[in-house]
Order: C-alpha cells, then structure tokens, then sequence
C-alpha cells in the first residue's frame, strides 16, 4: 500500500485551467525538485505528513466535489502517485494532475487530465523542461506557461506555433502581481493565438493565502 508525503487536503474552487470556477477538492504533495522565482507553494517544499492511500482517500470522500485536483510541490516526485491517480479514477472522480513537466508524465492514468507547465525563461528553471512530455499529451489535456514579462510571451507564442499538438487548451497565465493582465490581452489579441488567458480566480477571491 502506497504511502505519500502531503502537505494539505482542502477544498476551493478551482482556480485555474478550463476548469476554472468549479468546487473541488485539493491534494498536495510535498516536495519539489524545481525553485521556480515565482513559487506560491514554497511551503510545500519540505514538511508535510506521511500519509497511507487509504486514509488520502477518506479524507477524499469526505466531499462530493467531483473534481479532484492533485498538485504540489511536484506530485510526480513521489513514487506513490500512481496509486493515488488511479485510485481516485478508479472512485470515479474527475482528476486533473498539476505538474512541472520536469518529470516524465508517461506512466499517469490515461484517464487523469495533465495540466503540464511548461517552464518559461522567467521562471528560472526553464532548462528543466522534459521535452519528451509533449508526445504523451492526449485531446483531453492542457498546457499551460506562466509567464513573467514580454521575452516569456514570445518565447511561449513560439512553443504553441512550433508544436501543433492535440491539447485541449493552451494556458496563458500570467505570474501573480508581475505582469499586467490588460497587456497580456493585448498581446494575445495582436497575434491572434489560439490560447486561452488564464487568472488565479481563488487569489482574486481570496488573496495569495495556503489552503485556498
Ligand atoms: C504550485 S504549482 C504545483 C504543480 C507543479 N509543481 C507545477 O509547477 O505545475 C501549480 C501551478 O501554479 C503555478 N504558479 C505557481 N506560482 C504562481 C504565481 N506566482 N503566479 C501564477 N501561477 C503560479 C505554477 O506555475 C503551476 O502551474
Ligand atoms: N483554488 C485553487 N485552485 C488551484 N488550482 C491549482 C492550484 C495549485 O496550487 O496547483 C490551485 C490552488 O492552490 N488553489
Ligand atoms: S515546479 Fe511548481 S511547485 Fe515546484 S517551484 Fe515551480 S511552481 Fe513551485
Ligand atoms: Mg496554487
């Protein structure tokens, strides 16, 4: 039986993705080899509590929420992740994995949709990118850049130009407080990208706090 290290189990709305807006409840893992400049979820970098599956699953099933998201730290750092994904499809939940993409996303649940991140130049850890990812992406996934400046923009417009891939959505996503969403719009407009821009909703709700 799988045990992970998790640093919280709560319930929001879900603020990113095209799921934006929706309840759902949060698992996330702890741990994370990449130091984004940008992190909100530092704190979930060392710490946590070793949890079994089964208790990760009660805890789960305390609500109804359809929607599960499983994030982190980098989730896919923790070998019992697996379990956990297929558990959760297996109990009939709609889970999405919020990932780096540093990690390879081969082995995830066909039935999980994979948010991947790819990491821009402003985040600081663009070199850790695993290209490989993208070939394993399905109609039902997403990608998403957050991005810190114009060069980040640029550097995202030509990943979605070069790669034509079957994703569901291409995620703009500013980084909170560092650029300006009218600007973003703007650019997105100007070049006619076919992406959708994304905002933290629960920071807009709530303000950058854990557990929300
Ligand atoms: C905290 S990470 C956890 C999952 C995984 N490590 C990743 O980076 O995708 C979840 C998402 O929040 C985004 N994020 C973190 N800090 C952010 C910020 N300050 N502004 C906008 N998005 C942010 C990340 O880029 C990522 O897409
Ligand atoms: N409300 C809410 N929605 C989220 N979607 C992805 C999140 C994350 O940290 O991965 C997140 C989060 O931290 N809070
Ligand atoms: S990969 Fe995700 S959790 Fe790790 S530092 Fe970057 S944003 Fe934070
Ligand atoms: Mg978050």
């Amino acid at each position: 039986m799988a045990r992970l290290r998790i640093t919280e189990i709560f319930h929001s709305l879900q603020g990113e993705t095209s799921a934006m807006g929706r309840p759902a409840t949060f698992v996330r893992l702890t741990g994370c080899p990449l130091r984004c400049q940008y992190c909100d979820s530092a704190y979930a970098f060392h710490g946590g509590e070793w949890m079994e599956l089964e208790e990760i699953l009660a805890r789960v099933e305390e609500r109804t929420d359809q929607l599960v998201v499983v994030t982190g730290g980098e989730p896919l750092a923790q070998a019992g992740v697996h379990d956990l994904l297929q558990s959760l499809c297996n109990a009939n939940r709609e889970v999405y994995l919020e990932t780096s993409g540093a990690l390879s996303v081969r082995d995830v649940d066909p039935r999980v949709v994979k948010i991947l991140d790819i990491k821009t130049p402003g985040s600081g850890e663009s070199e850790k990118n695993h290209w490989q990812n993208l070939q394993y992406l399905s109609a039902r996934d997403q990608v998403k850049f957050v991005l810190c400046d114009r060069k980040d923009y640029e550097w995202a417009r030509d990943v979605v130009r070069e790669h034509p891939l079957p994703v569901a959505e291409w995620l703009f996503s500013p980084s909170y407080g560092e650029l300006d969403l009218r600007e973003l719009a703007e650019w997105i407009l100007a070049d006619q990208l076919p992406v959708r821009l994304q905002v933290q909703l629960h920071k807009w709700i709530w303000g950058d706090i854990p557990g929300h």
